[in-house]
Parts: C-alpha cells; structure tokens; sequence
C-alpha cells in the first residue's frame, strides 16, 4: 500500500441544522487501496460519516484531505472531479427502473461528457464497451438490454457497481449496499467489492449493520457510535469485547 493516506480525517464534526451531532471529533486516515468496513447501529453516523467524504454533507468543523487536498472549499469544477473519482452505491441502488441495464451503466460516465451529449445519449463506441467491461467485471453481461426493473435486488446493485465502474474511480463508498439483498446475494456483491479492491487497487469504504460480515471482508474496522469512533482496529486485531462496543450506551 501507499504510504500516504487517499483520505483523512482531522477532528472532525459534524453538527445538523436541528442541533443533531452526527459526527463528534473524527480522526483516522484511510490508506490507499483499504478495504475499510463502518459498522455501528442505526443513526450511529455512518451515511454522515461517508457523505462527507464526497460532499453530499458539509461538516462543521474540522477537516478532511484527499490525496493530501483539503476538500471542503471545492466547488464547480474541482467538486465534479472529486466526485467522479469517488463512485458510490447505496441501499436500494439508485437505478433509472425503467431503463436498460446499458443506459443505467453508461450514465455512470456522464461527468466526461457535456451535459447535451449526455442528455442526447450521445455516449461513444468506446464508452458503450466500457459498458460492456464493467459488466463483465459483475458478471451481467447477457442483462445489458434488460430493463433494471426486471432484476433481482441483487442483479440491481451489480449494476449499480458496474455503473460506478464507468467513473474509472478510486475510490468506491457502500452504503448498506446489502442491507436489502439475502444472504447468497450479500455474499456475491461483497465478493464484487473484495475483487474490485484486489485487483484494481480501489480503495473502498463500505458501511454495514452485520459485525459478522465485516469481519469476513475488512482490512480494517471502524466502530462508531453516537457520532463518535469507538474502535478502530486492523481485523487482527479486533476482539469480540470491541465488536460489542457498538452496542453499549454511552
Ligand atoms: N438531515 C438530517 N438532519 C438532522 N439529523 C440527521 C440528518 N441526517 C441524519 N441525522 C441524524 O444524524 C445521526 C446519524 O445518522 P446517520 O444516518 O449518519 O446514521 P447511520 O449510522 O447511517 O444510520 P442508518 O444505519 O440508520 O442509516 C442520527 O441521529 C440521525 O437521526
């Protein structure tokens, strides 16, 4: 791995309009090419925590760097560029329902195009087989002119992943990306992530419910609650007392 961290975190804390902390006095750094799993329960912070790595929440104070650039002032132009090297796959996908695998897969590449083309559909040859990569990559291939509607949950977020893939990115958030799929399922996308991680060298950063599943899959673990980290361990490291950290009240 890379010496120097792809992303870190600096005291930072984030603060809701309504006076809700969602996150409380972060610090860590995520080393290039990581597989980093959040775990903690339900409004612990984990979509804040990951939403502001690419912008979707502002913080409060504090700062966070990519590739050793503080992001908080990127705007227009810089904003785009950072948030087409961090691709993102959420819960319940985020596909057009009623479009084709192939344009839900190539509307992943719309920040290299000006706003027209992408409109028009426009999209090149070259990028229609890039298309075509990203889903053999998922192994979806024989689904590019199969309406996203049509799929399983499963088959959904693969191509959610795929369509993330036409970022070209270097880093990829999940955000319960299994949460709504069964458990054959939820393994055959975190194999997706873990080989995109291995091979291609994406850093990814993966929020999850399961402590069991994050074992299975992580480098390394964050534990979070009520905004703040609890635990934050390399997988060898972590014991079954940290795990149930996350449960504890304060
Ligand atoms: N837009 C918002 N305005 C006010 N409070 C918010 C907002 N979004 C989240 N919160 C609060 O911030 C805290 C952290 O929420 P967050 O969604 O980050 O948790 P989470 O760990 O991802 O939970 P879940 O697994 O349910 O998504 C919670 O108390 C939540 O109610």
């Amino acid at each position: 791995m890379d010496q120097q961290p792809i992303i870190s975190f600096k005291n930072v804390n984030k603060i809701y309009n309504n006076g809700t902390v969602g996150l409380k006095d972060i610090n860590f750094d995520i080393p290039r090419g990581e597989f980093l799993v959040v775990v903690g329960l339900s409004g612990a912070g984990k979509s804040t925590l990951l939403r502001t790595i690419n912008r979707m929440h502002e913080i409060s104070s504090g700062e966070i760097t990519i590739e050793n650039e503080p992001i908080s002032d990127y705007k227009g132009q810089s904003l785009r560029l950072l948030r087409r090297k961090i691709g993102m796959i959420f819960q319940d996908f985020n596909l057009i329902k009623r479009s084709t695998v192939q344009r839900n897969v190539l509307s992943g590449r719309v920040s290299y195009y000006p706003t027209w083309k992408s409109v028009l559909n426009l999209f090149s040859a070259a990028d229609k087989d890039r298309a075509i990569r990203a889903l053999e990559r998922v192994n979806l291939t024989e689904k590019l002119y199969t309406r996203a509607d049509e799929l399983s949950g499963g088959q959904q977020q693969r191509v959610a992943i795929a369509r993330t893939l036409m970022q070209d990115p270097k880093v990829i958030l999940a955000d319960e990306p299994v949460a709504s799929l069964d458990p054959l399922t939820t393994q055959t996308v975190m194999d997706i992530l873990k080989r995109l991680n291995q091979e291609d060298g994406i850093t990814v950063i993966v929020n999850l419910h399961s402590v069991a599943l994050a074992r299975q899959y992580a480098d390394r673990i964050v534990g979070l609650r009520a905004g703040a980290v609890v635990y934050d361990k390399e997988i060898a490291d972590v014991t079954e007392a940290d795990l149930t950290k996350i449960y504890q009240t304060a």
